[in-house]
């Protein structure tokens, strides 16, 4: 069926990708599937001017941001000045106390000063959060947005290869976790770098010749952060990936979790959880001992630079050209220095995993699907006719087996063809076809007599109208449900498509009629009320092409005998592909086609074993005479 297709490969995919985590160093090589054109690895730059083009329209809120932080970070460097102040009166004071008493108004002044410092402090602060949770809270939305209007975008060979919850998993924890580490960044990162510049110009004044011993230091430190950062950034987005495969298996799960209980697989899927979560914990683990090792070599560094003062400084107090209270400052200082160096090695690594996260968010924004959502010709009329001309096809998530060949085929304006044939021979890829959700390897689809390839493909579907096995509907209600066929319907058009399509009746006897919530995929509604629903959502849509695939299999006699009726309403003066099982559904097509999955059946190696009518095709008794015999046994 159009949805389940494919599910034992995704897991066989899945086993394939953990064991390739775990295995192979290489992030990228890990995040390669069949039809993988996601970018491996983007350079920082590149991800710096993805995250600017986002910051940009609040350039003057991060301006903002910027100052108050700076000047929050000046406070913080000019108080223990202010606090020298007043100690230093509170000990002229105490040594004049033998000569008068002690004077304290003299300490007026800089109490004043301090309380006016902590004040502007305090309100720099509210400023600064308020502001930049503003300013996360902007960033993240045009993220979520440009990265879901990507995944829309993306045709189904990318929804085929990847797990739902693993695409979910970018939008919601890659741009929440981007977010709470910018948010630390822009605050505690940018003060703390204010705050070692301060600090340094302070410890030049104190003494040149020590400080720049200090910095020529410096660049081989950067140095070794850098190369050691883009190996962690590596090791990040790593385990990032197996975090999100763990959430796209519990994910899955959940979401079928009728069929989960149905098989009493729950200790099955616990323990397909479990052995994700042990690939994404192995990751996790890896990527905590190197963050622990990046932070372990910036304390020692540290600490080494302490050293340098005390060997170097020591020299000069003994050489006489500095003094020991000199040195004892400059020590308080760096002390200073040496923690927000701390907490910017701390925020380092937190930034290597965000731009992990934001390497991930923007793979997918950069994804070019083979097939666009719009763009192309928009025909001036639509008359309706199919014709599939030497197609082959496969699924680019199965290279090795070919699904279609050799396939001609024509679907006349206005008629019914009905396909039928064994599982798997293809009537639901046909129907893909048609509504381009993938193109042919070869031959053409025509509309029309146009290549469906220059057609607009958003135009294209707008013509068509499918109604499937189980047709899918939103957690909404019955009327916005129908409305989706045509979102500018109004409440009269809405309600007669109800009508036709025998929604009516059931509708109004609901508490809440038109108003009633469906529940998650329509889960509170019976298989043959979702089904006249989604009759009334394709009549309001009002298509030339209709796609019937197994619509009424799974209904009961009276059910399908409703819905039977509103279809054949449905199908009035349209186009129509019936994908069919039960052959008693289609004997009053217009043209009946018998696919083949084996090819020595098939005519000229292709699909098609038989054509013609339901009279013509009993009279020949070959392949349709044998399956009609077997469904009345
Ligand atoms: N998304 C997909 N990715 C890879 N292979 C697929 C996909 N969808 C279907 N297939 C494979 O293509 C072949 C044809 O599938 P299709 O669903 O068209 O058959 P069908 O005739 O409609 O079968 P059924 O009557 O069981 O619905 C099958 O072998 C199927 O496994």
């Amino acid at each position: 069926m159009y949805c389940e297709a494919g599910v034992s490969e995704e897991r066989l995919r899945l086993q394939t990708y953990q064991k390739n985590i775990v295995d192979d160093d290489s992030a990228s090589k890990a995040s390669e599937t069949v039809k993988d054109k996601e970018t491996s690895e983007a350079s920082n730059w590149t991800l710096i001017k993805e995250i600017w083009k986002h910051l940009r329209p609040d350039w003057l809120l991060l301006l903002a941001i910027v100052g108050f932080t700076t000047l929050t970070a000046a406070i913080n460097i000019y108080t223990p000045i202010v606090i020298g102040d007043l100690i230093s009166i509170v000990q002229k004071e105490l040594n004049n106390r033998i000569k008068r008493p002690p004077d304290f108004t003299a300490l007026n002044a800089p109490a004043a000063k301090l309380l006016g410092l902590f004040s502007l402090q305090g309100f720099l602060t509210f400023l600064d959060i308020s502001l930049v949770s503003r300013l996360g809270e902007n960033l993240s939305k045009r993220m979520r947005r440009e990265l879901y209007s990507a995944i829309l975008a993306q045709d189904m060979a990318f929804f085929d290869s990847h797990m739902q919850g693993e695409v979910v998993g970018r939008l919601t924890q890659d741009v929440s976790e981007f977010k709470h580490t910018f948010k630390l960044v822009i605050t505690q990162g940018l003060k703390a770098t204010t705050q070692i510049m301060g600090t340094g110009v302070h410890l030049i004044r104190i003494s040149p010749s020590l400080t720049f011993t200090l910095l020529a230091t410096m660049p081989f430190l950067y140095l070794a952060m850098n190369l050691y950062g883009v190996y962690l950034r590596k090791v990040s987005k790593q385990s990032k990936s197996g975090d999100s495969l763990a959430s796209g298996v519990a994910g899955e799960a959940v979401a079928n979790i009728r069929t989960v209980r149905a098989f009493a697989s729950e200790d099955q899927e616990l323990e397909r959880y479990g052995e994700a979560m042990e690939a994404a914990s192995l990751l996790n683990t890896k990527l905590g001992f190197h963050i622990g090792a990046f932070q372990g070599m910036t304390n020692a560094s540290i600490g080494c630079m302490i050293l340098v003062i005390l060997y170097y400084g020591g020299k000069l107090v003994a050489s006489g050209d500095m003094t020991g209270g000199q040195l004892m400052t400059y020590m308080v200082s760096t002390q200073n220095l040496q923690r927000s160096l701390a907490l910017v090695g701390v925020l380092f690594g937190q930034v290597i995993k965000a731009f992990g996260s934001a390497a991930r968010v923007f793979e997918y924004v950069h994804l070019r699907p083979d097939i666009p959502i719009k763009g192309g010709i928009i025909p001036a009329g639509f008359e309706g006719r199919i014709e599939f001309r030497n197609v082959e096809f496969t699924y680019p998530t199965r290279p090795e087996h070919q699904v279609l060949r050799n396939l001609n085929l024509v679907l006349p304006v206005g008629k019914v063809v009905a396909l039928c044939g064994p599982s798997g021979s293809g009537k639901s890829t046909i129907a893909q076809l048609v509504e381009r959700f993938y193109d042919a390897d070869r031959g053409q689809v025509l509309i029309d007599g146009v290549d469906v390839r220059h057609l607009d493909p958003s135009w294209l579907r707008r013509q068509i109208g499918y109604i499937g096995q189980e047709p899918i509907l939103f957690a909404t209600t019955v009327y916005e449900n129908i409305r989706y066929g045509r979102p500018d319907a109004s409440r009269e058009e809405v309600e007669a498509a109800a009508r036709q399509a025998n929604a009516a009746d059931f509708i109004s006897k609901f508490p809440d009629g038109y108003e009633t919530v469906v529940g998650e995929r329509g889960v509170t509604l019976s298989g043959g009320q979702k089904q006249r629903i989604a009759i009334a959502r394709a009549l309001l849509k009002d298509p030339k092409v209709l796609i019937l695939d197994e619509a009424t299999s799974a209904l009961d006699t009276q059910s399908e005998r409703l819905v039977q009726e509103a279809l054949d309403k449905l199908m009035e003066h349209r186009t129509v592909l019936v994908i069919a099982h039960r052959l008693s559904t289609i004997r009053n097509a217009d043209v009946i086609v018998v696919l083949s999955v084996s090819r020595k059946e098939a005519r000229k190696d292709g699909n098609v074993v038989e054509m013609g009518t339901h009279a013509e095709l009993m009279n020949r008794k070959g392949a349709y005479y044998s399956l009609h015999q077997m469904t009345q046994q």
